[in-house]
């Protein structure tokens, strides 16, 4: 892994301007903790410009939930790369699971926004993994080698260098049942072997990280496996305490 450990926060479709202000001002109390842990909050896109002006001091940086393939046009609905940029996005998500499963994303529509977000210059957290069916009967890694090649095949050693994976078990999601430190650690180290393959500099250097039920009591077991780079918290991100402990069982990784 390079750099520090990064930790994110994804509220989905959760929040107000009042969480923004929040998490914000937890946030600037923690000053120490933001020059250890790279943290990246990604509120609903149409509380973006609210938390970049709350995040002023810098030390947070502001992330997307997703983003349009496309740079511009008729799409009704849809947020493009540089209207991201204007609003001082710095990461995107893309292709998670709830996406993937509730708005029909394919492999090959993820190819193309992670395209769009790391020939932007934009970091771009790619999310990937396996459902229960899928781990049941032991495809966990045909399917994650599949979802990472599909999306990383086209991108230029400089586009790997922005990108980020996160490995999301999909029934770790909101569900309270976490992989153990030890299937996640397993995944993750399949993850860099195939990173590496792909291009050895770049992916011995990319960031790994783990999502799905996260929380304060089970952060810092996730946290001390040696491929665990960082995490991408839902629910327990709601709340500044939560995730504010999150983020300290990432210091000193
Ligand atoms: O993006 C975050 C993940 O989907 C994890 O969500 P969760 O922490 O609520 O399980």
């Amino acid at each position: 892994m390079s750099g520090q450990p990064l930790v994110i926060a994804n509220w989905k479709m959760n929040g107000n301007r009042q969480l923004v202000s929040e998490m914000a001002e937890a946030l600037r109390e923690q000053q120490q903790l933001t020059a250890d842990v790279n943290v990246v909050v990604c509120p609903p896109t149409i509380l973006l410009p609210a938390l970049a002006d709350a995040c002023y001091y810098d030390a947070v940086a502001v992330g997307a939930q997703d983003v349009s393939q496309h740079a511009e046009g008729a799409f009704t609905g849809e947020t493009s790369v540089n209207m991201l940029r204007e609003a001082a996005v710095e990461y995107v998500l893309v292709g998670h699971s709830e996406r993937r499963q509730m708005h029909h994303e394919t492999d090959a529509v993820v190819a193309d926004k992670l395209q769009a977000v790391t020939s932007s210059g934009l970091k771009a957290v790619l999310c990937v993994g396996e459902n229960a069916e899928q781990r049941e009967s032991e495809q966990t890694f045909a399917v994650i080698k599949q979802q990472l090649q599909q999306a990383l095949s086209g991108l230029t050693a400089t586009q790997l260098s922005h990108t980020i994976v996160a490995y999301e078990p999909v029934w770790a999601i909101g569900t309270g049942l976490t992989a153990s430190p030890q299937q996640a650690e397993q995944v993750h180290q399949f993850i860099r072997q195939l990173l590496t393959e792909l291009n050895t500099n770049v992916g011995e250097q990319m960031q790994i990280l783990y999502g799905g039920s996260v929380k304060a009591d089970n952060a810092e077991q996730l946290f001390a496996q040696p491929s665990i780079d960082g995490g991408l918290i839902g629910g327990a991100s709601l709340k500044p305490d939560a995730f504010i402990a999150i983020c300290q069982a990432a210091r000193g990784k």
